[in-house]
């Protein structure tokens, strides 16, 4: 099962070159005449997916570059192609009204987000490839950042092997810092914005050449952000409903936006990041300052609070690392630890 370790690649079933592995009950065809290799294929990188069609930008930089609307070959059905993928694609890429390409191959990817939908779920779903950043914002107030969610942002991306960066918007609402305590001790780079002094041009600078995959709960200031950064992104602005109370789910959408010469992905707001599909071992790669106490931890350490000799419960009790930071592993890991369970009993 995918969840107990073999996370690194569950797409290995579905994985086209699995298919062609299978012995063939005609052996004596050619294999090519089932399988042509799309000579003529280009590569797109997909920037919008619904349902079933595909958004393209091929020959980006090119002066025929264009954007591209592409259906997937049959025998990609079952896999995922998502925003910020690399495929080959054939067939019309003219981009012209009405044309229709045809993607065969999704290229191999260098990295991969994924959540599932709660806890407990083996389904994961893969949210976008080949990010190499991660932009995580969140709000200084309104709504009130939670720091149980940076926590699992933090461990999806450092379990993908991708660098995060926080963004904390509405400053002007709200002080930052007591919600910045909760991370203290941990070396991550955040950015401070404010309506009047969102850092557009040195957030841009810093994110040229990059796949950055944008995340947040909604409401947070995101597709502000986003439309800030992306001259003409034209992510919809959310307003909170008087009457509810609640902000409208307004960017409904994963979309990927040129930003210099990289990429900005932006993602739905999501409530929820589930993490049914990371490893309990790989829980402690999201708190990359406890992972190095933990090293000297004795061999089969839980980590949890009953392990008398957990190296983090001691170092927090020596003042060694800050209580909070191990509350906040803690509570995380028993959450997946209990929902590992729950999947057990099932
Ligand atoms: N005071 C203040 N308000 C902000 C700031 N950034 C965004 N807002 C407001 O917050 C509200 C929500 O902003 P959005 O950009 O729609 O939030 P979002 O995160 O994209 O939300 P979804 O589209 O639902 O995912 C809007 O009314 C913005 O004008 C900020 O730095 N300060
Ligand atoms: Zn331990």
């Amino acid at each position: 099962m995918s969840w107990l370790g073999d996370y690194e690649d569950p797409y290995e079933e579905y994985d086209e070159s699995s298919v062609r592995e299978r012995p063939n009950p005609k052996a004596n065809r050619p294999r090519s005449k089932h399988r042509p290799e799309h000579d003529d294929a280009i590569t797109g990188i997909v920037t919008a997916v619904d349902r079933g069609r595909y958004t393209l930008a091929v020959r980006v930089g090119e002066p025929d570059e264009a954007v591209v609307t592409a259906a997937r070959a049959r025998e990609l059905r079952k896999q995922a192609i998502v925003a910020g993928d690399r495929v080959d694609v054939v067939g019309d890429t003219s981009g012209e009204e009405g044309s229709l390409a045809r993607i065969v191959r999704i290229q191999p990817r260098s990295t991969v987000l994924r959540r599932s939908a709660d806890d407990t779920d083996v389904v994961e779903r893969v949210i976008v490839a080949n990010a190499d950043v991660l932009l995580m914002v969140v709000a200084a107030a309104d709504p009130e950042p939670r720091p149980a969610l940076v926590d699992r942002y933090l461990v999806a991306a450092l379990d993908a092997g991708i660098t995060p960066v926080m963004v904390v918007t509405k400053t002007d609402v709200a002080d930052p810092a007591p919600f910045l305590a909760h991370f203290e001790g941990l070396d991550i780079e955040v950015w401070q914005s404010s309506l009047e002094d969102p850092p557009v041009e040195a957030l841009r600078e810093r994110l040229d050449g990059h796949t950055t995959v944008a995340v947040g709960h909604s409401g947070v200031g995101k597709s502000t952000l986003v439309n800030a950064l992306v001259p003409g992104a034209m992510r919809a602005v959310g307003h909170v409903n008087p009457v509810t109370g609640r902000g409208r789910h307004t960017s409904s959408s994963t979309v990927s936006f040129k930003l210099g010469s990289g990429w900005i992905i932006d993602t739905p707001g999501v409530r929820s990041f589930g993490l049914g599909h990371v490893a309990t071992a790989n829980v402690l790669s999201g708190f990359p300052d406890l992972a190095a106490v933990a090293e000297d931890c004795p061999r089969g350490c839980s980590h949890l609070p009953g392990e008398e000799y957990c190296e983090l419960t001691i170092a927090a009790l020596e003042g060694r690392l800050g209580q909070r930071r191990v509350d906040s592993m803690q509570r995380l890991l028993g959450t997946l630890v209990a929902a590992r369970q729950q999947r057990h009993e099932e």
